[in-house]
């Protein structure tokens, strides 16, 4: 008879993700799911399911990765809350399977998880992507997902300058007293992003908060929130006038709001790059446009087991 299940709750699950370990397995994943087998890799497009009453959506993201026999499911729950609403954005569970009889063998929080997998994917496509000499970064949005990208981000490069802004005042002032950094606080956005080499948007908004007129050219634009068809983060302008990289083709054809609506053209998946197959323009203006992808999870919450497990 199959074991129960293991409960690995946030804690211990932060315990055991390291972005050193985390980072190469994702470059690995990534590029494995660009060559396109689908004897190798198997990631459908998220199933996502509105939840009406209470302006947030459920997406499952099932992933199979064959070559390290990785059985994996994310269930994610995002809401857009008001920043004073005292109710959590994102909850989410990872069921880690054992693949060959299809019991589940872990039981996961899955909030670490998104958050430091989200982040990585961002730096990665920062370390290929970004101008040589990056000396501001600037996030916008000063949510759970800015966190994770401000950490990874001061850890693997440095910069003269950090600047965030958020749609409140006071929650970027917050963000900025939680943080273990300088951070320059601003109340615009345009201003934040004058001169900056590198712009993440981490934002909850439906509507563009960055725009291209107001973008250093040569600049590279990690684009983490507008995750549905018909949400924006970034202009028209900015999509029709940088070059686009993505983390799934058929994701990014669904998902995403800023692609769709503005008929931007993809240049490459992020593994491409990877791949050696599609080139990194980093001196022209460049956006990554990141969805999530459940393979990111999957290898996540297999390092986190293999990690525990090999703690007991
Ligand atoms: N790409 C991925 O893999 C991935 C993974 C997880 C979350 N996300 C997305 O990332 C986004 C952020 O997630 P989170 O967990 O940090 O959410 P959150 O609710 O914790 O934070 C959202 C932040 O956006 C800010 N914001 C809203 N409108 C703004 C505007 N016009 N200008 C500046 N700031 C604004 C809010 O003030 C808040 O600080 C969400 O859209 C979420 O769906 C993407
Ligand atoms: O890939 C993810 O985990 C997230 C969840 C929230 C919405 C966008 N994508």
């Amino acid at each position: 008879m199959a074991e129960q299940p293991v409960f690995l709750s946030n804690d211990v699950v932060a315990r055991f993700l390291s972005y050193d370990e985390l980072i190469p397995r994702l470059e690995e994943v990534l590029g494995r799911f660009s060559r396109g087998s689908s004897s190798d890799v198997v990631q459908p497009v998220r199933s996502v399911i509105p939840i009406h009453n209470h302006s947030g959506f459920l997406g499952l993201m099932p992933a199979y990765i064959a070559h390290e026999d990785t059985l994996c499911t994310k269930m994610v729950a995002f809401y857009r809350r008001e920043e004073n609403v005292n109710l959590p954005s994102t909850q989410a569970t990872v069921l880690l399977f054992n693949p060959e009889y299809g019991n589940v063998t872990a039981v996961m929080d899955g909030l670490d998880i998104t958050h430091k997998r989200t982040a990585a994917v961002s730096a990665i496509s920062a370390k290929l992507l970004m101008p040589a000499q990056s000396d501001v970064l600037c996030i916008l949005g000063c949510g759970h997902q800015a966190v994770s990208h401000y950490e990874i981000f001061t850890k693997l490069f440095s910069f003269k300058e950090v600047r965030v802004c958020s749609r409140r005042l006071e929650t970027a002032e917050r963000f900025a007293a939680g943080v273990q950094g300088p951070v320059t606080v601003l109340s615009s956005a345009k201003e934040a992003v004058h001169g900056a080499d590198i712009i993440i948007t981490v934002t909850n908004s439906s509507k563009p908060v960055l725009f291209g007129e107001w973008v250093k050219p040569g600049a590279h634009i990690v684009a983490v929130g507008a995750c549905r068809p018909d949400w924006r983060e970034l202009d028209d302008v900015l999509m029709r006038d940088a070059v686009i990289y993505v983390d799934s083709r058929e994701g990014a054809a669904v998902e995403s709001g800023d692609i769709i609506l503005s008929g931007a053209e993809v240049f490459a998946e992020l593994g491409e790059v990877l791949n050696g197959t599609r080139p990194a323009l980093r001196n022209k203006t460049t956006v990554f446009k990141s969805l999530g992808m459940g393979i990111q999870d999957a290898v996540a919450a297999k390092l986190v087991f293999d990690e525990w497990k090999s703690s007991q």
